[in-house]
């Protein structure tokens, strides 16, 4: 018989109407869940009870410490964490890159709430419960599963605010067939970090994006208001128009770290323009991320420096990550 600690952390899939004050997440998870799926038991307790889009990066490290507390339980075959949609990307991905056991952590939520006649959380937690379950999974990492899809959680993203499966992207790594969960691929996994210190809390990342007429004043801003680090969500392949250059120039100077991303969807960063184009800012100093999204290649970043190492380490170990 195996064992799953689920840990609840607010969302959609918690919350009920408050009348004209709108949908608040208030419902513990034990409310929400079964103590036993077929062979299966779970154990339930609260981290937090809010929506996600409140969440802030001391919340993020706490339900990574958690998690990771769940999973050094030897009476613990496997993690689920309730979670709203909005931000469960970010959070899905920390897990992910500060695992370090081969027990499955599954994240899911829901797009109706709780009180909603057809709600689907339920439906969601008995999968998610059945994924980190399943003895297949060992060794996957951290797990985002939805409406029948569990995909890693390393490039994961929502992709719609309302659909039952509002996220896309990372690798497809099983799905739901009738009652049967099939599974079809193996993330790639990289070397585990430790769950980030109590600095990471404060560790400002802050995330620009490029757009016609975009004023590279904002990344000064970000540069005077302290800021450890600013992803620069580009345009395309990676670029920005006039004056980031520069700005990117001013900042890495002023020992603020740049992270190069796209506001695509998808696809890498690949340094390719001139004028200011993505060419013109690696040489400013700015670090491409691959394709790491803004979201994620904005935690990763604060991982990093929240471990305090000096900052010319820095590219070598998040290139490393990519
Ligand atoms: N579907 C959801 O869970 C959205 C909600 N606003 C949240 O992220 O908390």
């Amino acid at each position: 018989m195996a064992h799953i600690q689920l840990l609840g952390t607010g969302g959609t899939i918690a919350s009920r109407s408050q009348g004209t004050r709108g949908a608040v997440a208030t419902e513990a998870s034990s409310a929400l869940v079964p103590k036993q799926y077929g062979d299966v038991t779970v154990r339930a307790r609260d981290i937090l009870t809010i929506g996600s889009y409140r969440l802030d990066l001391a919340d993020l490290r706490r339900i990574a410490e958690a998690v990771g507390q769940a999973l050094a339980d030897p009476d613990t075959d496997g993690v689920v964490v309730t979670h709203g949609t909005d931000t469960l990307e970010e959070t899905a991905f920390l897990l992910d890159l500060v695992h370090a056991s081969p027990k499955p952590v599954v994240v899911t939520g829901a797009q109706r709430t709780a009180d909603s006649p057809d709600a689907d959380g339920p439906r969601n937690v008995a999968e998610a419960v059945r994924a980190a379950a399943d003895e297949r999974l060992r060794g996957a990492g951290a797990l985002i599963c939805f409406n029948g899809t569990v995909r890693s959680a390393r490039g994961a993203r929502k992709v719609h605010t309302t659909a039952g499966s509002p996220f896309g992207g990372g690798t497809e790594v099983a799905h739901m067939a009738g009652n049967q969960l099939v599974v079809t691929a193996t993330p790639r996994r990289y070397p585990p970090l430790p769950t980030p210190p109590t600095a990471f809390d404060n560790t400002r990342v802050e995330i620009i994006t490029a757009y016609p007429g975009a004023t590279p004043e904002l990344l000064d801003h970000a540069v005077q208001l302290g800021s450890r680090a600013v992803v620069l969500a580009g345009t395309g392949v990676g670029n920005a128009g006039p004056g980031f250059a520069e700005a990117v120039k001013r900042a890495t100077g002023n020992g603020c770290i740049v992270v190069l991303s796209t506001r695509a969807p998808w696809g890498p960063v690949v340094p390719t323009y001139g004028d200011g184009g993505g060419i013109d800012l690696v040489e400013a100093g700015a670090i491409p991320s691959a394709d790491l999204n803004p979201f994620q290649a904005r935690i990763l970043t604060a991982v990093l420096l929240s471990y305090g190492e000096p900052p010319e380490e820095f590219p070598a170990v998040f290139e490393s990550y990519l």
